[in-house]
């Protein structure tokens, strides 16, 4: 059981410490605000689920990569700039593809509710 409480406290220490992961759990609680409120499948739920799970999943990532490089070098290095810009890179695609997605399923409902 040990390692499950590992994996939770590293979770809590990238909420804590990381103001991405805030932005991220807020627009996470967005998307299920407007999945609750819009009368979307459960398919579409579904796809939503699995890019918050992916965007969040990708941010704990990338604070693991920044605080390895960190413990690496305290210097100027272009290998660090690398490591770090890439892991950040892999989170802002994820996080485009997931408001693409919120866009794509939630924009014709919005249309619906407020076009007549
Ligand atoms: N050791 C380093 N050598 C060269 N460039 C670095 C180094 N550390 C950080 N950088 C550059 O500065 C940027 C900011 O680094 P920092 O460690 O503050 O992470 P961050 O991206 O601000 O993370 P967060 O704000 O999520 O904690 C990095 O994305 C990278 O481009």
């Amino acid at each position: 059981m040990k390692p499950f409480w590992f994996a939770v406290h590293g979770i809590v220490h990238a909420v804590r410490t990381e103001r991405n992961m805030l932005i991220h759990l807020v627009s996470s609680l967005l998307v299920v605000v407007f999945a609750w409120w819009l009368p979307t499948t459960k398919l579409e739920n579904l796809i939503l689920f699995g890019w918050v799970v992916l965007v969040i999943a990708l941010e704990l990532m990338n604070t693991a990569v920044e605080r390895t490089v960190d413990l690496v070098t305290k210097d100027i290095h272009p290998l660090a700039k690398q490591a770090k810009d890439v892991a950040a890179g892999s989170v802002l695609v994820a996080a485009i593809g997931a408001a693409i997605t919120a866009l794509f399923i939630f924009g014709p409902y919005i249309i619906d509710k407020f076009v007549i």
